[in-house]
């Protein structure tokens, strides 16, 4: 068949509109129809050229819902007519990690996934001369129509609407996911949230969940002070208003500190900033003996973490979150059961609506840092 996509053509270029070929889905694989995506600031930094497995031509995209058009052979769970959510993270349920109950990070086909491709090692996109075009996270949801396999898609109730729901195929259970999954944060605590952008406000709505008692906020941008008020944030920091002489991470101990805690510093931490420098200070910042930071930023090829071992051997944890430690097919119809529930919210964070063929305002967007989710409809 025939699709329309947006297509990454090269790193750093705007992404083209045009009509694509689909190919049939074949065992195990399912065609969907994408009704909305979301932009995650995921997708700019592989358009960037930053990201080491960056591959084009490809279809960029993995926060969407859609509808399921048809199934190819041996497909079980899934048919015509259901509503889904991709999963960039898939849960095959069968893999030596998926059975460990240790962590969320199938294995099932993440190494053709990282090479664009579906689990048989060919693509099903390809331009009208015949290019092939790569997928994009085993999700490429900029496009219309798009191929994923059965154990990369969760099965979500039918009320739920498109153009919210996408958000929950990446920012908001990698934020949530984040505080309850990864850092299992407890009642009373007292947290720092770096970078209040789309994964950073999802940190503070589930550090609310959480009942934390601190919640501080991080951002070179004050526009986002107000949006972190509005999710629970009950603290804000602008690192370049700070007096001369005071680092972001004294200024964190300082605010933490109680007459019965003098040592002071944040319980758990969060980079939602793919920067390596407000990574250590995020772990810098947090309690010694206890404290833990959790990095969900992604940072460029070649960029690494470096602090002071000191930092470990005195209690502090450096910890990664990759989909907030979700399973998919478990984990995310339950999250959209919050969101239609009212426990957790979405709608205010859906700052813009876009039709495909302006999907490079929506990267406009990101960059001028106006808008927390721009979201593409079809
Ligand atoms: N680990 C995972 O599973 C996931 C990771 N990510 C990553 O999370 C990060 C955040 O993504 P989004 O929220 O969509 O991006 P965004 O662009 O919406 O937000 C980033 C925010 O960080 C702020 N910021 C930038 N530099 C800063 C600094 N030095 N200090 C303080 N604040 C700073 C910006 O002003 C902005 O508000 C990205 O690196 C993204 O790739 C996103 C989704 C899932
Ligand atoms: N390809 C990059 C790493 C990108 C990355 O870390 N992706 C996250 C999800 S980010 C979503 O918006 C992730 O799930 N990582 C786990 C994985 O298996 O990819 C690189 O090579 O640096
Ligand atoms: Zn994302
Ligand atoms: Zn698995």
């Amino acid at each position: 068949m025939r699709t329309r996509a947006a297509v990454a053509v090269a790193a750093g270029k705007p992404l083209e509109i045009m009509e694509v070929n689909l190919d049939d889905p074949k065992e195990g694989e399912v065609l969907i129809e994408i009704k909305a995506t979301g932009i995650c600031h995921t997708d700019e930094f592989t358009l960037s050229g930053a990201d080491p497995e960056g591959i084009f031509p490809s279809i960029l995209g993995h926060e969407g819902a859609g509808v399921v058009v048809k199934c190819g052979p041996g497909v079980k769970t899934l048919k015509p007519g259901d509503h889904v959510i991709p999963l960039y993270t898939p849960e095959c349920r069968e893999c030596p990690s998926c059975l460990s109950r240790k962590t969320n990070l199938c294995t099932a086909i993440r190494a053709t996934q990282g090479q664009g491709l579906m689990p048989d090692g060919t693509t099903r996109f390809s331009m009208l001369d015949g290019t092939p075009i790569y997928h994009y996270m085993g999700c490429s949801t900029f496009a219309q129509h798009t191929v994923l396999p059965e154990i990369a898609l969760a099965k979500v109730r039918e009320d739920a609407p498109f153009d919210k729901i996408c958000y929950i195929g990446c920012g908001v259970t990698t934020g949530v996911g984040a505080v309850l999954n990864t850092a299992n944060v407890e009642a009373g605590a007292k947290a720092v949230v770096f970078g209040l952008g789309g994964i950073g406000l999802n940190v503070i709505q589930g550090l609310k969940l959480a009942g934390a008692d601190m919640i501080i906020g991080v951002d070179l941008n004050d526009d986002k002070k107000e949006w972190g008020e509005r999710f629970g944030m009950t603290h804000f920091i602008n690192p370049k208003s700070l007096p001369e002489g005071t680092s972001v991470v004294q200024a964190i101990v300082d605010m933490t500190k109680t007459p019965f805690d003098k040592i002071g510093g944040a319980d758990y931490s969060f980079d939602c900033t793919g920067n390596v420098k407000v990574m250590r200070d995020a772990l810098e910042c947090t309690h010694r003996g206890w404290g833990q930071s959790i990095i969900i930023g992604v940072a460029p090829a070649g960029a690494v973490i470096e602090t002071r071992p000191f930092q470990l051997v005195t209690g502090r944890v450096w910890k990664g979150t990759a989909f907030g430690g979700a399973r998919g097919r478990t984990d995310v119809p339950k999250i959209v059961d919050w969101y239609m529930d009212g426990k957790i919210e979405i709608d205010p964070m859906i700052t813009h609506i876009l039709p495909l063929e302006r999907i490079n305002e929506g990267f406009d967007l990101m960059h001028a840092g106006k808008s927390i989710r721009a979201v593409v409809v079809f």
